[in-house]
């Protein structure tokens, strides 16, 4: 590794601890932020991609005049040796894990099962609990776990506080949480829809009310979570009602690498006709499907630009994850009843234009439309996409998981 110099401005001292780290640990990837809570200013973000992999990438951002952005390359072997790499970066720029405005560090844990229904300051009978649900979420709760417990070791005199994925989703009713299967059965395996993504959907939902200048009480929306990982919630008022993201994050939308919906006789056809293993099968629907699986590439600017140059594979893999997001988009309308707005999140549906007029295409006599202009305008912030007047606001919102979490963090731990 290569490191560079930096120009940290010294640490103020007589501020209180009011600063938060939050760590979203994904299967190979380490993401961070340091929120100032006092300010909302972020003195730090970064990530640590390719955990595991021969060459990993560590990128670390400074707010602007704290230093400048480095880049490292080199094996960073797991999660723990992720967040040691982190420390030292924020140890460089004068906020390390050691400082003392440090208040909290959240977790963004994706599993809580029913358990959590709210964030939780960790212990060992909550990380106990996030362990038992490892096979409910394979790919994200150990990941999840090593960030958690690396930061026990390097300030156990910190409390941890874990934020879940599955939390905003507990509302949803039985009638759209339970399977159709055996009751007994689903039960004694804790098989039913948890959902996820509930931080993003969360914080989205609220700021499409405010965009619109309503309460959030008032305000019936779909959101879509479109990143590497994708879904859909259908929210009432402030509570959500159904989201496509079910016993783990595999159902649903078309995504990155992962099938979303498919016959579950897909399965045991797999299995029994192919010759495939369960965990060949689980890898294949996990991470060699989805976007990729169809065309060779999950990532939708190059979807799009091999699209526009012609490109059949790319095309029907574009299709094919804009007709499923047409369905979810008329079933929760029927969930809803009433729809104020339809708002879009995440990579794919803050960036792509693309994507949001062909998951609009042809709802016009739902009242959902965008506006070739707006849609196409480039800009970041909340905005209304779907033309002036129009019936329902199709709305691009971006999410903010990470203060999400941090609010959520430095509720349960302030002074
Ligand atoms: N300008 C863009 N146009 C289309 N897609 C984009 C654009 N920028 C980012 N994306 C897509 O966003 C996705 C990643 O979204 P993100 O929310 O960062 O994912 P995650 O947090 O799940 O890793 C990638 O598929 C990427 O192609
Ligand atoms: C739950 C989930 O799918 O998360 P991500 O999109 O971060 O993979
Ligand atoms: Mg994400």
């Amino acid at each position: 590794m290569n490191a560079s110099s930096v120009h940290a401005p010294p640490p103020a001292q007589d501020a209180g601890p009011d600063h938060v780290l939050v760590l979203n640990s994904g299967s190979s990837s380490l993401k961070y932020q340091l929120i100032d809570m006092t300010t909302g200013a972020r003195p730090a973000t970064g990530l640590v991609e390719r955990i595991g992999e021969e060459t990993s990438r560590v990128v670390h951002t400074p707010a602007a005049g704290r230093g400048s952005r480095r880049e490292r390359s080199g094996r960073v072997a797991d999660h723990h040796a992720a967040l040691r790499t982190v420390a030292r970066e924020l140890s460089a720029d004068g906020v390390g894990l050691d400082s003392p405005r440090l208040a909290a560090i959240g977790h963004r844990v994706v599993h809580g099962g029913q358990v959590f229904t709210e964030p939780a300051v960790v212990d060992e009978g909550v990380l106990a609990e996030i362990e038992r649900l490892v096979p409910l979420a394979p790919l994200h709760n150990p990941a999840n776990l090593a960030g958690i417990r690396t930061a026990m070791d390097l300030r156990p005199d910190l409390p941890q506080v874990a934020v879940f994925d599955t939390a905003f989703h507990t509302t949803i009713p039985q009638a759209a949480a339970r399977y159709a299967i055996d009751v007994d059965t689903a039960d004694a395996h804790r098989v039913r829809r948890y959902g996820f993504h509930g931080t993003s959907h969360a914080y989205v939902s609220r700021a499409t009310a405010r965009l619109l200048g309503k309460d959030p009480a008032d305000v019936n929306v779909i959101v879509l979570h479109l990143g590497n990982g994708a879904s859909a919630a259908a929210v009432r008022g402030g509570c959500c009602v159904e989201t496509s993201m079910g016993l783990t994050p595999l159902e649903g939308l078309v995504m990155g690498t992962r099938s979303g919906d498919v016959d579950p006789a897909v399965v045991f056809h797999l299995m029994r006709v192919g010759g495939m293993s369960a965990d060949e099968v689980d890898e294949l629907l996990n991470t060699r499907s989805g976007l990729l699986g169809l065309c060779g590439e999950n990532d939708m600017r190059e979807i799009q630009r091999r699209r526009a140059e012609g490109d059949q594979q790319a095309g029907l893999a574009f299709d094919i994850y804009a007709h499923r997001l047409r369905k979810y988009i008329g079933a929760y309308y029927a969930v809803l009843g009433r729809l104020d707005a339809l708002a879009f999140t995440a990579g794919v549906g803050e960036n792509s234009a693309q994507v949001r007029e062909a998951a609009v295409a042809g709802l016009d006599g739902l009242g959902l439309a965008v506006d070739a202009e707006r849609n196409t305008a480039p800009g970041g912030g909340a905005r209304l996409v779907s033309p002036p007047g129009a019936r329902v606001a199709v709305a691009v919102v971006p999410t903010d998981e990470e203060m999400e979490i941090a609010n959520q963090t430095y509720t349960l731990v302030k002074p």
